[in-house]
């Protein structure tokens, strides 16, 4: 995305404000306005109270000096509870749709970044782009009023000096242009550390264990301090230009100081000047010079913010899964039944053909086993059936229909699935089962009896917390907690993707008995190797090296392929 693209994209965020912010501008100007009047009122107290010894002049023009601020202020403060306000609602904005961008994000982003990366860059990006309703940025266009009204009040003083206090503006862009380059490449190269040591970072505590138990953590430490290194030393770098940029800023902006001093001078002992003239001269040339620098200053300020503009408005940018598809009414999807059609699927990650040309029909309230060695496509198979992916040719049909033409959201509704790296939230067994559906009671024990999960409490206890990702929990127990939940959401379609791994010899034969009878009218497809459930299905499907290699029952196979028997036979 170019820098034009990018600002577009940024000015949009501010559309939905347009009446608050011109509200505020009109309150700035009214603000700068009265701001305009205290060179006036400093001149009148120096030259007509302390010069002339008159002390109501001192007193009267005192209090006018006081009354503006106190207006002025006032402004500035209404000014400011709008800005906050615009502030909180864009910050909530970009973190929402960066948030609903994430939950419809096709799946094969999630395993490229991990979710400390995620959370790292949006952060970062949101917490950069913000800074365009930081008050220096937010408030920039009434600082062109200020500027305006200062060069006014500069002129009425004295066009000679007016001209000294320009002459400022060629030597400050010079100094803003080289500063905003240099800034623009350290944060392009912040941005990239930081999002290398989140990746890192996430990657490095995922695996925690392995580290402790194959003696990593030296390595680890070290990895550690060299990216850190890379980090900070970048932030030093940027915290250095600042000051550079900084200390030339005060620097030219005293030796504009020098002249209009040397100047300004000569005029009074000339007598062509007053003192209190002078004072209010060099009030005005603030109401200048700042405004002048930080207009300059807006491209130093916004290779702060560009970089993580682009970055974020591409990650929006990503493919997300279609959820427009919505050929088939909402009432025939429910009446979903599960019959199950593989036409000539191909698919392919990458470059290599994962699966090929895949041909099948399963019938609704059949139950099929899928085996197949380790990498062979049984679970690419499976989330193909799920829309994770989208096949690379050929269609997969549901009950006729080819899937892609389901409400994505309503076609998932109607499968329950366990797999075998089911995901627990950390809350309670019993939320887990739930997942904010709100089962009869009855209904709930009989789930926990089917499940195997009787020993556990359930209801709202500290004790009763799964932990993050279920970690609490044993391997078995976290598959029965996924047990309960698809039998609790009970649909038409299960799907058990290695769901019976963790289980003992008896909770798995246990399975069969919930095929024949809970399971008894649905359609259901194992990813298994467990012989004890094989021998119980309709039929089972091999799958090898990508391709369909055999279909049918289990005595017809276990007697004509030795492929099948080997693999069977060696578990
Ligand atoms: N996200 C991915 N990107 C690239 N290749 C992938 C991805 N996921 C899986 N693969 C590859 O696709 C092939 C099939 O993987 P899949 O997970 O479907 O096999 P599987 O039969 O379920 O294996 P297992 O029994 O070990 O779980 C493998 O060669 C694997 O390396």
């Amino acid at each position: 995305m170019n820098d034009r693209k990018t600002l577009n994209k940024i000015i949009n965020l501010f559309i939905p404000f347009k009446r608050k912010i011109c509200i505020t501008m009109v309150l700035l100007s009214l603000a700068s306005l009265v701001n305009l009047f205290l060179p006036l009122t400093t001149r009148k107290i120096i030259d007509e109270g302390f010069i002339q010894n008159n002390m109501r002049t001192v007193i009267f023009f005192s209090l006018i000096s006081f009354g503006l601020i106190v207006v002025g202020k006032s402004m500035e403060i209404m000014c400011e509870e709008i800005r906050t306000n615009i502030y909180i609602k864009i910050k909530l904005s970009l973190n929402e749709h960066a948030f609903h961008h994430l939950s419809r994000l096709k799946i094969k982003y999630f395993k490229e970044a991990n979710t400390t990366v995620l959370l790292s860059n949006i952060k970062l990006d949101v917490d950069n782009i913000t800074k365009v309703v930081d008050s220096n940025f937010f408030f920039l266009l009434t600082q062109i009023l200020s500027l305006l009204g200062g060069l006014v009040g500069l002129l009425i003083i004295d066009w000679r000096l007016t001209i000294l206090v320009i002459c400022f503006t060629p030597a400050k862009y010079i100094s803003a242009k080289y500063f905003s380059k240099k800034r623009e490449n350290l944060i392009e190269k912040f941005i990239q550390s930081s999002s290398d040591y989140a990746s890192w970072f996430g990657d490095t505590i995922g695996g925690i264990n392995e580290i402790r138990l194959f003696g990593l953590i030296k390595n680890k430490k070290e990895e550690f301090t060299n990216k850190q290194l890379s980090m900070i030393g970048t932030e030093k770098r940027m915290e250095m230009l600042n000051v550079y940029s900084l200390a030339v800023e005060s620097i030219l902006l005293q030796l504009l100081l020098v002249g209009l001093y040397i100047l300004g001078a000569s005029m009074v002992f000339n007598y062509t000047l007053t003192v209190g003239s002078i004072f209010a001269f060099i009030m005005y040339s603030s109401y200048v010079t700042s405004p002048i620098a930080s207009i300059l200053n807006i491209r130093y300020f916004m290779s702060n913010v560009l970089p993580s503009a682009r970055r974020y408005f591409n990650f929006l940018d990503l493919e997300v899964e279609d959820s427009t598809s919505k050929l088939v009414p909402k009432a025939l999807t429910q009446m979903m039944k599960g019959n199950i059609e593989y036409s000539n699927v191909n698919f392919s990650y990458s470059e290599e053909m994962v699966l090929k040309n895949i041909n099948f029909v399963i019938h609704a309230k059949e139950k099929v086993a899928i085996v197949g060695h380790n990498g062979s496509g049984k679970s690419t198979l499976i989330e193909l059936l799920l829309r994770f992916h989208t096949p690379s040719s050929g269609t997969i049909k549901m009950d006729g229909v080819d899937i892609e033409q389901y409400d994505i959201d309503e076609y998932r509704q109607q499968i329950s699935v366990v797999s075998q790296h089911v995901y627990l939230f950390d809350t309670t067994i019993e939320n887990n089962i739930k997942l904010y559906s709100e089962p009869e009671y009855n209904e709930m024990q009989k789930v926990l009896i089917d499940a195997q999960l009787t020993e556990f409490a359930l209801g709202e206890s500290e004790d009763n917390d799964v932990g993050c990702n279920g970690l609490k929990m044993s391997g078995g127990q976290r598959q029965k907690i996924a047990l309960a939940r698809a039998l609790i959401h009970e649909k038409e379609l299960f799907i058990f993707d290695e769901a019976t791994s963790n289980l003992d010899t008896e909770s798995e034969i246990y399975i069969n008995h919930l095929l024949n009878n809970r399971l008894k009218d649905k359609t259901v497809i194992l990813v298994t190797h467990q012989m004890e459930v094989l021998k119980h299905v309709d039929r089972v499907i091999v799958i090898r090296d990508g391709e369909l290699e055999y279909i049918g029952e289990y005595d017809q196979l276990f007697t004509n392929s030795s492929y099948f028997r080997d693999m069977v036979l060696v578990r």
